[in-house]
């Protein structure tokens, strides 16, 4: 049974149809990789997964067994289903520590006080914040180390599947080069990602699939180097991306 499987699955604004009937399955264990041009619908997608802020219209979605279509973005977390958002996302006036420990104290493992604060530095010395960074203000981290906190802070969930979005914007090359490292780690833990990025060697690097999305539907989806091979993909995303990514 996979992990995550949606079917025909859609969300519109108005008449314009963001998400257009996507089905797909994400099997435990991989990591799975959403491209597709600005507009396409990836974010819309990872919004109506996760229930945050706003499930699907229509269609089925399923976790671990579990119809998630319709929940709260508090139960479909609760079920180990966790995420970061496309720009830095964190309690600017809290501590390091104090963000972590907010990730632990949700996700599907009941925790104590004191299992919650070793789940919260765990994950924040997994990410490379040390314990020298724990009384820092969030709001004071650089971008990368924002986007490291977002990171440790879903991980201190100890999800079953992380959803990230777009974790290599605005980041410098060796920044980009420590980020799939740190993704290919937590991947190693156990935790089944999936992954929208625009960034396509950094997609290409880490995904054991690769879907495009264009215009709200599925516009190839398989093996990597095939789909990026696909001349609609070329035509739709590739064309005008390739010389930028
Ligand atoms: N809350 C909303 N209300 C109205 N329209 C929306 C809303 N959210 C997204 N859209 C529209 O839905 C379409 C898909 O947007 P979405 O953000 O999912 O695309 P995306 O592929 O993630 O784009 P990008 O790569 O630029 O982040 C766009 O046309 C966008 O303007």
């Amino acid at each position: 049974m996979a992990l995550l499987e949606l079917d025909d699955v859609s969300k519109a604004f108005g008449s314009l149809k963001a998400v257009d009937g996507v089905s797909f399955k994400v099997e435990a264990g991989e990591i799975f990789g959403i491209a597709g041009p600005n507009g396409s619908g990836k974010s819309t997608l990872f919004n109506i997964i996760t229930g945050i802020p706003f499930g699907p219209d229509r269609g089925s979605i399923r976790f671990d067994g579990n119809a998630i279509n319709g929940k709260s973005g508090h139960a479909i977390a609760g079920l180990g289903l966790a995420r970061t958002f496309q720009r830095e996302t964190s309690f600017d006036g809290l501590t390091v520590f104090e963000n972590a420990l907010i990730g632990a104290s949700y996700g599907k493992q009941e925790k104590t006080a004191a299992t919650a604060r070793n789940a919260a530095a765990e994950a924040l010395e997994f990410v490379g914040l040390g314990s020298a960074s724990f009384g820092r203000l969030a709001g004071e981290l650089s971008v990368f180390e924002r986007k490291c906190l977002m990171l440790a802070t879903a991980i201190a969930m100890q999800p079953r599947m992380l959803l990230l979005d777009e974790p290599a914007s605005s980041l410098t090359k060796p920044e980009i080069e420590t980020s799939i490292g740190l993704i290919r780690r937590t991947a190693g833990r156990g935790i089944t990602i999936l992954l929208i990025e625009h960034v396509l060697t950094f997609l290409m690097s880490l995904s054991q699939h690769l879907l495009v999305l264009n215009n709200g539907r599925i516009l190839a989806a398989g093996d990597p180097a095939g789909v990026i091979a696909d001349p609609h993909v070329i035509e739709a995303y590739l064309g005008t991306r390739r010389s930028a990514a």
